[in-house]
């Protein structure tokens, strides 16, 4: 499912007037289908009759919307008034028309503005927002704020046409002065900042609007929504007479004498990926304590120094070795940073055969961070996973300018390493080089825990074993299946008590639901 930008909106509102339906035609459309989506959820037009609605009405189209949602809703038999929350442009199109079909219209900026508002909500069934919509483009200030904290506070139910007012379309930012929706009624098609945010309780419920976009104009968004059924067609193959060596095998490369339990989390999620052999180079100081802990996998030893540390060269050459006939290799977790590590991942790196795909995470992340132009250091297609500390070193920005801007950064570091980026977060995003950019569904605070990403790692290790030419979107149903299996862990756990081995014995879930309903 594709998510636009408000930028991409308005290309799209222009293309569809060079395709014949005008903007005209766009409002008409979608103020009609706000109004029949108000009354089917009544359930019949006699529900409708007598039905007290209050139309907040904003300056920009997001207004004219509401007016000509509220010209139906009149014609049809309920009480309609909107209320002006800010100047609009004259002539007001919209505003004649509704009117002649009965709608009062009131002027909610003057000073005694909120207090009729008050009043007149006390006998309101319904109040739906036409304030602001993908126009929306500074803080919320007086006198907008205290009417929508009038509404607020009114608890009468609020349906929000194309976006609750006070919600950010691109960065999902909410204003605290804005109001949150019981419903929202998304015209065209669904916004990416509600998706990036993942807080239903300013959107509520969501469905999403057809307003007649002349089909074939969606190749200009960029976006696109993971949904359970994209996810399935983006399963490897399981031939039923496939044997273990039809289904890859993944080299997982990490730990260190201090940190022992990301590389064990990493390979238990990647023995339940598909993939048909795990195999483990630990250094020899790790190897010791964690050994053969998932009997699944095949564990060596990488050489160290008395002192536990990675002997760079020699155990360099163990692990290339070991990664001669793998179809995948993960680099990273639990291996530390310190300098025997960063020379060991640096000579791995350069030396692997150079179409061999490569997942790179966590520690590997901070030593590639801290290495000159890494990207042109070795050819190897390549995932990286980063937490947005992770992407701030990468990128020598801060975490902050990260967090605010997730798409663009995701892209544009892409674009700038020429491999796949996984940027993690609530709602992850999954960026290709080529400029596509797929967006997680799942949003669960249980995976903010150390853990988390090891799990990711090790199944996206084991996906790609599967399909090695598929990077981009391996990714993204690695990203899937994990959120897929921690929202499983989440209804038995909460988020509070969820743990990222609970997502490792749920990572089955999804294939086996999906294969179910094959076979249904
Ligand atoms: N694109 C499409 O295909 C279609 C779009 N459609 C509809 O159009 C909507 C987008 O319309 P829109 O562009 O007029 O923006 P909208 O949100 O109504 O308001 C912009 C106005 O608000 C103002 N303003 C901004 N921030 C503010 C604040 N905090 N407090 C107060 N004012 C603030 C801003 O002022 P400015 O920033 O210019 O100073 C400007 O005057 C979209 O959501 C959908 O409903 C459909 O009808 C048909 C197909
Ligand atoms: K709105």
């Amino acid at each position: 499912m594709k998510l636009v930008t408000a930028a991409e909106m308005q290309a799209i509102e222009e293309s569809s007037v060079e395709a014949g339906v005008s903007l005209d035609d766009l409002m008409e459309n979608a103020g009609l289908a706000v109004a029949e989506a108000i009354r089917d959820d009544l359930g019949t037009h006699a529900e409708l009759f007598g039905k007290r609605i209050v139309i907040l009405i904003g300056p920009g189209n997001n207004g004219a919307d509401g007016f000509v949602a509220g010209r139906h809703l009149s014609n049809w038999g309920a009480k309609v008034t909107a209320v002006l929350c800010a100047n609009r442009k004259t002539p007001d199109l919209k505003r004649d028309p509704a009117e002649q079909a009965g709608v009062t219209v009131e002027d909610g900026l003057t000073d005694s503005g909120t207090q009729l508002l008050q009043q007149r909500l006390a006998t309101t069934d319904l109040v739906i927002d036409a304030v602001l919509g993908t126009g929306a483009s500074r803080p919320i200030a007086e006198p907008l704020s205290s009417l929508l904290f009038t509404v607020l506070e009114s608890a009468v139910p609020v349906v929000a046409l194309d976006l609750p007012t006070g919600l950010n379309s691109d960065t999902g930012e909410y204003d605290v002065a804005g109001l949150p929706a019981e419903t929202t009624l998304v015209l065209g098609y669904p916004k990416i900042g509600p998706a990036l945010s993942g807080d239903f309780t300013v959107t509520g419920e969501s469905s999403v609007l057809d307003i007649g976009i002349p089909d074939g104009l969606d190749s200009q968004i960029t976006a696109t929504l993971i949904t359970a059924d994209d996810a399935t067609e983006l399963l490897p193959e399981r031939p039923i007479d496939g044997h273990k060596g039809t289904f890859g095998s993944t080299l997982i490369v990490g730990g260190s004498k201090d940190y022992l339990g990301a590389v064990t989390m990493a390979t238990d999620a990647a023995t339940r990926s598909g993939a048909g052999l795990t195999f483990v180079a630990t250094p020899k100081s790790a190897y010791d304590r964690i050994g053969g802990l998932v009997p699944e996998a095949m564990y060596r030893p990488l050489e160290s120094h008395a002192n536990g540390d990675l002997s760079p060269t020699e155990a360099a050459l163990t692990a290339i070795e070991m990664a001669s006939r793998r179809t995948s290799i993960v680099v990273g977790p639990g291996l530390g940073s310190n300098s025997s590590a960063t020379e060991f991942v640096s000579t791995l790196l350069s030396q692997l055969q150079p179409d061999q795909p490569v997942v790179l995470d966590a520690d590997a992340l901070n030593i590639l961070a801290k290495t000159y132009r890494w990207w042109e250091r070795f050819e190897n297609p390549a995932v990286l996973t980063p937490h947005p500390g992770e992407m701030s070193r990468l990128l020598g920005i801060s975490t902050e300018q990260v967090q605010l801007n997730r798409l663009a950064i995701a892209l544009e570091a892409a674009e700038k390493f020429n491999r796949v980026v996984v940027l993690k977060g609530a709602a992850t995003l999954i960026a290709s080089p080529d400029g596509r950019l797929n967006v997680s569904p799942w949003v669960n605070s249980g995976l903010a825990k150390g853990g988390s990403g090891d799990v990711l790692a090790g199944l996206l290790g084991g996906l790609v074993a599967q399909q090695p030419e598929d990077l981009f979107e391996m990714a993204s149903l690695a990203v899937f299946i994990h959120g897929y299996a921690a929202d499983s862990a989440r209804s038995e756990f909460g988020e509070t008590g969820m743990r990222p081995t609970d997502v490792i014995s749920r990572l089955g879930s999804f294939y086996r639901d999906t294969v179910q309903v094959d076979r249904q």
